[in-house]
């Protein structure tokens, strides 16, 4: 093992989401790559925990990584956040792996359930951009998380996000078809003539109207906060805000890695 490796310093940061993984690989402070896949089945973590370097560990975790000279010789630390417990016990044949949690978020007057998720996405928007903040996160669920100009979280709210709503209005009734979130491209109609239009309709204008009201609560209470959007669906629901609102989308920051943020700033 030649020591500058450890000089580089680097270390793997996963981020165990409901629906996916977020991976990102840093070289100290300077996050290098960063990709999402699947969830991971048991007999491949066992594999990943059998690997010798981090060139092994890539090949398996890195869709299209193509074997260079740059990574070897050592396998990284993983640094986990996760929201999805059973998939967190997974990592425990891992040999170096630190699974992050509240007590070491330096936000002040959190609940001991909050999501670690939407603690470190609001530490890091927040370290970055500055307090007060309230992060959007458009994933699995779309949740609104706050914190003041004290670094004292304010609170938020959770609800289903876009693609589970259309999921559960597939799954939960007689005769809706489930929408696909993707084919979403342009608003639709708001007073719909046929059946997958009236979904989309019902879902995208009560959500951005739903965002929009809790952005103006938000604005209310503190006249300077700011604003972070993320998660999977950041983009489609960020696009149809401006279409809408143009005024309140100039003020959001799109940014996907804010749970990386977070981890880098407490490690
Ligand atoms: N390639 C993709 N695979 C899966 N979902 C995707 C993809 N691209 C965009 N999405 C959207 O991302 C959303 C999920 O967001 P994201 O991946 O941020 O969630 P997650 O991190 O797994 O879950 P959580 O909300 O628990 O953090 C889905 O609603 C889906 O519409
Ligand atoms: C809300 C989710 C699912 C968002 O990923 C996650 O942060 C979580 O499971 N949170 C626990 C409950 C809470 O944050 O109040
Ligand atoms: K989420």
């Amino acid at each position: 093992m030649k020591p500058q490796r450890h000089i580089e310093n680097i270390w793997l940061a996963l981020e165990i989401g409901n629906s996916r993984l977020h991976w990102a690989l840093f070289k100290g402070e300077t996050l290098d790559l960063a990709w999402d896949t699947e969830h991971l089945p048991e007999s491949v973590i066992q594999q990943l925990a059998q690997c010798q370097t981090l060139d092994d560990l890539l090949l398996i975790i890195f869709p299209i990584y193509h074997k260079t000279a740059a990574f070897s010789s050592f396998l990284p630390p993983i640094f986990i956040a996760s929201v999805v417990p059973s998939q967190t016990a997974l990592w425990q044949s891992y040999p170096h792996v630190e699974i992050i949690t509240l007590n070491q978020v330096p936000l002040l007057g959190m609940y001991p359930t909050l999501g670690i998720d939407r603690a470190l996405a609001l530490w890091g928007a927040g370290k970055v951009w500055g307090f007060p903040m309230l992060v959007i996160d458009a994933g699995t669920t779309l949740t609104f998380t706050s914190a003041d100009i004290n670094q004292c979280l304010v609170g938020g709210a959770i609800l289903p996000g876009l693609s589970l709503q259309f999921l559960t209005l597939g799954q939960k009734t007689g005769q809706l078809p489930i929408v696909e979130t993707k084919i979403i491209t342009s608003l639709p109609p708001r007073f719909a003539l046929n059946t997958p239009e009236a979904i989309q309709s019902g879902v995208i204008y009560t959500l951005i109207a739903g965002i929009k009201d809790f952005i103006e609560a938000w604005w209310d209470l503190f006249p300077q906060g700011k604003i972070a959007i993320k998660g999977g669906d950041r983009t489609l629901l960020f696009n149809h805000l401006q279409a809408l609102y143009p005024e309140i989308a100039v003020h959001l920051i799109v940014e996907q890695n804010l749970i990386f943020w977070g981890m880098r700033e407490i490690n």
